[in-house]
């Protein structure tokens, strides 16, 4: 019913949705790598130690010696418009802006490093949205990843007077869209490639394994992306786990052990792709298209295919709308 002239429509609460990821340094130098990687390993979602034990191997140790070596590997993937991780969740997020239109303000933030959390999620409410979707973008659950972006937002919402309305994305491992969109990804990547690859393999991201035996759903949500996958596609998958840190037994197989293992079992054709990875960034483009092709190859592999992770592809852009719009019900239809 049109309002009577004199009843101007209310205008309807502003919407916010806040994409929020890992975090990177803001330049592939020791000294922004060391302050990142700092912040990062400080955070006890992330290593589960008491802090007077694991603080004086950080500071003395880890953070004295890692970020060179880091640093190196961020200068081999660094691209014109900064570090991919970054890059890549701004195109997103641009992206999803275009689509919604102007009822829904969509920004992008990290967990560490810039644009932080707490800054982006001020802005929102200064911008004036009432009601806030918080989207960590991790398909599969992780108390190192999704609980900790999470709780950041939430420690900032603790210090306002006037809260917005908060939603949070949940993960999404099994969810058809999500699955679809993986499929049709690397559908089109094998069809591009001029090789049969004799083994594909999923490389999703490892953690401690007493992580797993405290009751983090992470490693389930691994297999059962991979397992959904690999159904929808009737293909056979090798599921591995990479970046291993520290001396604390992770999750296994390993994605380095596989490769090697894989090559010497003559299966020489290979293709890896990173599903549990929204955007491409250090883990996927460095270590496993650059030091993921070399110990394939110098284990005998002949030919080898890194395919790109969904980043801001149409297919990805339209699974991510897909989810943030069924989170955003009731409050995208509001009069
Ligand atoms: C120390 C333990 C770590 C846990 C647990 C962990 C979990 C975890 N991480 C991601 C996603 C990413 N991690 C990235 C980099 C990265 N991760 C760790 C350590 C742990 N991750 C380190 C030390 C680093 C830094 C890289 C280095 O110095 O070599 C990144 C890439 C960041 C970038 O800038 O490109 C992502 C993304 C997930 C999903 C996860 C859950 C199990
Ligand atoms: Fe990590
Ligand atoms: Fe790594």
């Amino acid at each position: 019913m049109t309002p009577p002239a004199d009843h101007p429509p209310i205008p309807r609460p502003k919407i916010g949705v806040l994409l929020m990821n890992l975090g990177t340094p803001d330049g592939p130098d020791v000294k922004s790598v060391k302050r990142y990687l700092g912040e990062f390993l400080s955070d006890r979602r992330v290593v589960e130690l008491p802090p007077i034990a694991w603080q004086p191997i950080l500071r003395g140790i880890i953070l004295n010696t890692r970020p060179k070596k880091s640093a190196h590997a961020y200068g081999l993937v660094w691209r014109e418009d900064g570090s991919p991780l970054a890059a890549i969740t701004r195109l997103q997020a641009a992206a999803l802006k275009d689509s919604f239109g102007p009822d829904v303000l969509v920004d992008w933030a990290m967990r560490y490093g810039n644009p932080g959390i707490a800054v982006r999620l001020q802005a929102m409410k200064d911008a004036g949205c009432e009601r806030i979707l918080l989207a960590p973008l991790y398909p599969q659950y992780c108390s190192a990843t999704t609980a900790t972006a999470n709780d950041k937002a939430f420690a900032h919402l603790a210090g306002m007077r006037w809260q917005p309305a908060i939603r949070t994305l949940p993960p999404y491992h099994d969810d058809p869209a999500y699955i679809d969109a993986l499929k049709q990804s690397l559908e089109a990547g094998l069809a591009g490639l001029d090789f049969e690859p004799d083994a594909i393999v999923a490389s999703f991201h490892g953690m401690p394994k007493r992580t797993l035996e405290l009751g983090d759903p992470y490693h389930c949500h691994c297999q059962k992306t991979a397992r959904m996958l690999s159904e929808a596609m009737n293909r056979e998958l090798t599921v591995a786990f990479q970046s291993r840190f520290g001396p604390a037994k992770w999750l296994e197989p390993p994605t380095d052990d596989t490769l090697v293992a894989l090559a010497q079992a003559g299966k020489k054709k290979l293709v890896i792709f990173a599903p549990g990875f929204s955007a491409d960034c250090l883990e996927t483009l460095e270590e496993l298209s650059i030091r993921g092709r070399e110990s394939f190859e110098e284990a005998g592999g002949t030919h080898f295919a890194y395919l790109p992770c969904l980043n801001d592809s149409a297919v990805g852009i339209a699974m991510l709308r897909t989810l943030l719009v069924r989170e955003l019900e009731g409050w995208l239809k509001r009069g």
